[in-house]
C-alpha cells in the first residue's frame, strides 16, 4: 500500500493506490483506501466536482483492523455532531482513534491512517494515526509498504503554494512512483481534494495508461523500454 496526503494554499490533496496483498498473492486491484469518516458513505462516490462536507480517512497495514476502526471512528464522528449540532474536528476526531489504538497497544492491531479535513476551527487539519498510538499533526505523511519511494516524489517537489491542477498532479506522480517500485502498491490512482466546502474526488485512475503517458508526455521512466 502507499497512501499520501499534503496541505497546501488550496486545502489539502489525498491519494492512494488500490491493491490488497495477502503475503505475495494480489488480493484485489481496486480497493477503496480512502473513506469518508463523517457521514457513512451512502452509495457510490462517484468523481464529481460537487464538493461533499466532511473528513477523509486513509488505509494502510492490515485490511480488517483498518475497515472496521474506521467505520467505528464514522459512527463516533456522527455520534459527535447530533450531541454537539457541529462537524467534529479533525483533531477530536484523530484524538479518538488514537484513544482507542493506544487501548488496544500490544494486541496486535496493525493501522497507519491518516485524517483529512477543513473545519472553520481549524482550516485544513492533517493527522496521522497508528496502531501504535502515534498520533501527530502535520503537512505531509506518506504511508505504506510504498511510503518512501512517495516521499522521494513529494520531497523533490512540494511547494506550499502550488496550484490546485499542480497539486493533484504531484499526488497522482508520487502515488505512480511507489507503484512503479512497490510490489505491494499498485492498481489504481485514488484522488481527492479537501477544502473549505468539503472533500472533491478527482479520479479512481488506472495506473497503466498515467504510465505510459508520463513517460511518452515527460520523458521520465526513460530506463522503461516499452
Ligand atoms: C496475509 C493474508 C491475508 C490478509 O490479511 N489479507 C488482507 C487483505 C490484508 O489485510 N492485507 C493487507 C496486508 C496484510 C496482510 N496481513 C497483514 C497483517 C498486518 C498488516 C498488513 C497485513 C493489505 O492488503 N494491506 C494494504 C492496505 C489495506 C488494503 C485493503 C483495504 C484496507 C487497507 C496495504 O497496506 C498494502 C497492500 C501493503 O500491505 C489473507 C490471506 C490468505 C492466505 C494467506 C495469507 C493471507
Amino acid at each position: 500500500t502507499t497512501t499520501l496526503a499534503f496541505r497546501f494554499q488550496g486545502g489539502i490533496i489525498v491519494c492512494t493506490d488500490s491493491r490488497a496483498t495477502a503475503g505475495s498473492w494480489i488480493a484485489s486491484q481496486t480497493v477503496k483506501k480512502v473513506i469518508p469518516v463523517s457521514r457513512l458513505s451512502r452509495g457510490e462516490d462517484k468523481a464529481s466536482d460537487k464538493p461533499t462536507p466532511g473528513l477523509l480517512g486513509t488505509m494502510a497495514g492490515g485490511a480488517a483492523d483498518c475497515q472496521y476502526w474506521l467505520r467505528y471512528l464514522s459512527q463516533q464522528c456522527t455520534l459527535h455532531e447530533i450531541r454537539h449540532k457541529r462537524r467534529i474536528t479533525v483533531a477530536a476526531a484523530s484524538k479518538i482513534l488514537a484513544n482507542l489504538t493506544y487501548a488496544y497497544k500490544g494486541y496486535g492491531l496493525s493501522m497507519g491512517t491518516m485524517l483529512a479535513g477543513m473545519t472553520p476551527q481549524e482550516g485544513p487539519a492533517l493527522y496521522y494515526i497508528d496502531s501504535d498510538g502515534t498520533r501527530l499533526p502535520g503537512n505531509m505523511f506518506c504511508v505504506g509498504s510504498g511510503q518512501t519511494f512517495a516521499y522521494g516524489v513529494l520531497d523533490a517537489n512540494y511547494r506550499y503554494d502550488l496550484s490546485e491542477k499542480e497539486a493533484l498532479d504531484l499526488g497522482r506522480r508520487a502515488i505512480l512512483a511507489a507503484m512503479h517500485r512497490d510490489a505491494y502498491s499498485g492498481g489504481f490512482i485514488n484522488c481527492y481534494h479537501v477544502k473549505e466546502e468539503g472533500w472533491v474526488h478527482h479520479g479512481f485512475d488506472d495506473m497503466n495508461p498515467i504510465f505510459w503517458k508520463t513517460k511518452l508526455d515527460h520523458g521520465e521512466f526513460s530506463n522503461v523500454t516499452s
